[in-house]
C-alpha cells in the first residue's frame, strides 16, 4: 500500500480521579491516499479519542501520526474536522462561517477569490441559494452542510468526521452521505469517519476498522469493502457480499459484548473474593 497516513502505536491515557486510565493502546493503522476508512466500535471504546488525536486536538500519550511524510504536532489546515454538531457562529451567515477558516488558510488570496472558494463549496453541498442566511435560521441538516463545506473549503489533505450525520433524520442523512462521497471522490481526500451505523460504514468506506472494547482499545479487525465506486445505494444493498459482511461486523461487535460481560463478571468475582478475604482476616 502507498501509505499516506500512518498511525503507529497510538495510545491515550487520561488522568482521572481514580488514577491514570489507559483508554487506547497500540492503535495501528495505515491509510492510502484518497482512502475512506470508517471506525466502528462500542460506545465509549475510544473512537473519538483516536480521531481527536489524529486531528491534533487531543494530546498523544504514546506513538504518533504521520500524514504525507510529516509527523503531526497539534492541529493544522491539512486536516478538516466535522463533528456531530457543526458549532457555527449562529449570528453569522453561512458564507461568513465558511470564510472564517478560508481567510485563515488563504490570507494572501484576494477577497473575491476567498469568497468564490466559500461559495463554491456551499453550492456543492446544496446551499448555493442560502449563502447569506444566518446560521441560526438554518435547519440542523443545513447547518451540518455548512460544517461540511467549511471543512472542504480548506482543501485538507485529510478529512476527519466524528459521526457527522448522527443528529440528522434518515433522508437528510442519506442525501448528505451521497453528496459527501461525490466531493470526496472528486477531490481524492483521505478520510477517517467514526460511525455507529454498520450500513453507513458499508456504503461509504473502502475499509471498516473495528475497535476492541476499552480499556486499552486497539484495532480488533479490519474489513475490506469490495463495492465498486461510484456507489449506488441499491446496487450496494443488492451486492452478494453485503449481508455476509454486515453479519460479520455485527458478529464482531457481539463478541466484544460477550467479552465485556465475562470480564465484568470476573471483576465482580475478584472484588467479592477480596472482600471475603478481608472479612476473614478481621474475624
Ligand atoms: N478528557 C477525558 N478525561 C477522562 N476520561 C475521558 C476523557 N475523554 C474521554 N474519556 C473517556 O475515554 C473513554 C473513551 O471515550 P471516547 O469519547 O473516545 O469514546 P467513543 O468510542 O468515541 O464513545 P461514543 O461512541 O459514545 O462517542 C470513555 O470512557 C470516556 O469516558
Amino acid at each position: 500500500m502507498n501509505e499516506f497516513v500512518e498511525i503507529f502505536n497510538l495510545g491515550k491515557t487520561y488522568d482521572t480521579t481514580n488514577g491514570p486510565a489507559v483508554i487506547v493502546q497500540q492503535f495501528n493503522l495505515k491509510m492510502a491516499q484518497g482512502e475512506y476508512v470508517c471506525v466502528l466500535g462500542h460506545s465509549g471504546c475510544g473512537k473519538s479519542t483516536v480521531l481527536t488525536m489524529v486531528a491534533g486536538l487531543n494530546s498523544i500519550t504514546t506513538g504518533g501520526v504521520v500524514i504525507a511524510n510529516r509527523e503531526i504536532d497539534g492541529p493544522g489546515p491539512d486536516r478538516g474536522v466535522v463533528f456531530q454538531s457543526p458549532c457555527l457562529m449562529p449570528w453569522m451567515t453561512a458564507i461568513d462561517n465558511v470564510l472564517l477558516g478560508v481567510d485563515q488558510v488563504y490570507p494572501h488570496a484576494k477577497k473575491s477569490e476567498r469568497h468564490d472558494i466559500a461559495a463554491y463549496y456551499l453550492s456543492l453541498v446544496g446551499l448555493g441559494s442560502s449563502l447569506h442566511s444566518r446560521a441560526a435560521d438554518l435547519s440542523q441538516g443545513m447547518q451540518q452542510r455548512v460544517g461540511i463545506a467549511r471543512a472542504f473549503a480548506l482543501r485538507p489533505k485529510m478529512l476527519l468526521l466524528d459521526e457527522p450525520f448522527g443528529m440528522l433524520d434518515s433522508l437528510t442523512r442519506m442525501e448528505l452521505q451521497e453528496i459527501l462521497l461525490e466531493i470526496l471522490v472528486k477531490d481524492q481526500v483521505t478520510t477517517m469517519m467514526i460511525t455507529h451505523d454498520v450500513d453507513e460504514a458499508l456504503f461509504m468506506s473502502d475499509r471498516v476498522v473495528m475497535m476492541t472494547n476499552g480499556p486499552r482499545a486497539r484495532v480488533g479487525k479490519i474489513f475490506e469493502v469490495p463495492f465498486d465506486r461510484p456507489r449506488v445505494r441499491t446496487e450496494v444493498l443488492e451486492h452478494p457480499d453485503y449481508y455476509d459482511l454486515r453479519g460479520d461486523m455485527i458478529g464482531f461487535l457481539e463478541e466484544q459484548d460477550h467479552k465485556k460481560l465475562v470480564a465484568d463478571a470476573a471483576k465482580r468475582e475478584h472484588a467479592k473474593a477480596s472482600e471475603e478475604q478481608q472479612m476473614a482476616s478481621v474475624g
